[in-house]
């Protein structure tokens, strides 16, 4: 039986797995629907911030030169001459030796350069007690102090996150154009899934990488359709795939691509533009990829922490550069192994672990098996060991990719 594979290392795989998954289109999207998506366009106010001058106090506008002086002790009185609240479109200039009532954000009337807090005053509303002076701009919020009317105030490539929303309709705009979400088929094969919910027979397990899959996917701002899992049956698995191709930007398998005998995704997609390579990782060694009826397809393998690992080093970031992010990996550190590691030679192992706050040291959680998905549940980084060494001592400084 010849296996022969090209090998890769993960970071050669993970390039070859971007250069799959095109640059997503551009869309003209509602702010309500733009969080977490990346702006394909700069923005220009078409206003400016505050668009008025207005006050940063509940309180009285007044000239300076009215409440010279004042104090508690010396008192001013000054008659009310209007009543100015936030909205107020027909604001009337204050004549000189009067008072207008105003509330925070309503527009200053022409002639007033300063506000006095009602706290410093009576409270009068057809003559009031002004207990302070003030200088000129006390509490006034000027026209243009926090962005010019044609600033660009959102570069394209901004992840528009909510403070960046909130940015947008302060300048009026209503939608903004981004890439679009990817849309990605989660397909898990095996005839032993079962879904969870129902009752497992003897050989059968709960069906787990969907669910994961999809999560991921939703996690950094994708949409996810989990597809029924075929049986193990090659021409249905093409079949499925080939109907819902024009759904979809991404197919994700999971299971069926190592060297048993019932190996459907293999099967249905060797020679049929997907190339099945190893990657010189633990979990995650066997993996595909490729082109079939005209959608890219990322073959992960059946193992749960292998499927999440997958998608941690490859799906993830290839899905991220489509979405036009600048930053598609983890961030990462180093802290010290509490316990020692065994590591296979040839490839880079990652272990689960789980680290401090403050990065200073890393506890491994469970072994090395990509069945152990409790211990990658339980974990916040992957300790990354790289090929070549065999074995990490306790006291050692790892490298962490940190999941947190
Ligand atoms: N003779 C060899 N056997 C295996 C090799 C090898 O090189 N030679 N590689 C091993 C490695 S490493 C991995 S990883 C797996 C990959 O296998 P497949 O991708 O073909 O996955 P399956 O055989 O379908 O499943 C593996 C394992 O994971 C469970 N599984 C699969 N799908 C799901 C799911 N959706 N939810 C929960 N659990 C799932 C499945 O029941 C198996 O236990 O191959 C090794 N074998
Ligand atoms: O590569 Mo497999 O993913 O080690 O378990």
């Amino acid at each position: 039986m010849n296996t022969a594979k090209r090998v890769l290392t993960p970071q050669e795989y993970r390039l070859e797995v971007e250069a799959l998954v095109p640059p997503l289109p551009v869309v003209r999207l509602p702010l309500a629907r733009c969080r977490g998506l990346v702006l394909a366009e700069d923005v220009v106010a078409g206003v400016s911030l505050p668009p008025f001058d207005n006050s940063a106090m509940d309180g009285y506008a007044v000239r300076a030169s009215d409440v010279v002086g004042a104090s508690a002790e010396s008192p001013v009185r000054l008659p009310v001459a209007d009543d100015i609240p936030a909205g107020r479109t027909d604001v009337r200039p204050l004549a000189p030796g009067t008072t207008q009532r105003i509330m925070t954000g309503a527009p200053l009337p022409e002639g007033a350069d300063a506000i006095i807090q009602v706290e410093l005053t009576d409270g009068g509303v057809d003559t009031v007690r002004i207990d302070a002076s003030a200088v000129p701009r006390t509490h006034v919020r000027f026209t243009g102090e926090d962005v010019r009317a044609g600033d660009v105030v959102l570069r394209a490539g901004t992840v528009l996150h909510p403070p960046q929303l909130g940015l947008a309709a302060a300048v009026g705009v209503a939608e903004l154009p981004v890439r679009r979400r990817p849309r990605v088929l989660v397909l898990s094969t095996g005839s032993e899934l079962v879904a969870p919910g129902e009752s497992l027979a003897p050989g059968q397990i709960y069906e787990s990488n969907s669910v994961l899959l999809a999560a991921a996917v939703e996690e950094i701002g994708g949409e996810a359709t989990v597809l029924r899992f075929v049986p193990d049956d090659v021409d249905e698995f093409r079949a499925v795939v080939t109907r819902h191709a024009t759904e979809a930007d991404v197919l994700v398998t999971s299971g069926g691509v190592s060297a048993g005998a019932y190996e459907v995704v293999k099967d249905a997609l060797t020679g049929h533009g997907v190339e099945f390579v190893q990657v010189a990782m633990q979990p995650g060694g066997p993996q595909g990829r490729g082109v079939f009826a005209g959608l890219p397809v990322l073959t992960l393998p059946g193992n749960p922490v292998s499927a999440a690992l997958s998608f941690e080093l490859f799906v993830r970031p290839a899905l991220l550069a489509a979405m036009g992010h600048s930053r598609t990996e983890r961030p990462r550190s180093r802290a010290r192994a509490t316990a020692a590691m065994s590591s296979p030679p040839t490839r880079v192992q990652y272990r689960r672990g789980h680290h401090d706050a403050g990065h200073v040291e890393v506890v491994p959680v469970g072994g090395p098996g990509s069945h152990l998905l409790a211990s990658f549940a339980a974990s916040n980084c992957l300790i990354e060991i790289p090929a070549g060494v065999a074995a990490v001592a306790a006291g050692d400084e790892v490298d962490l990719v940190l999941l947190d």
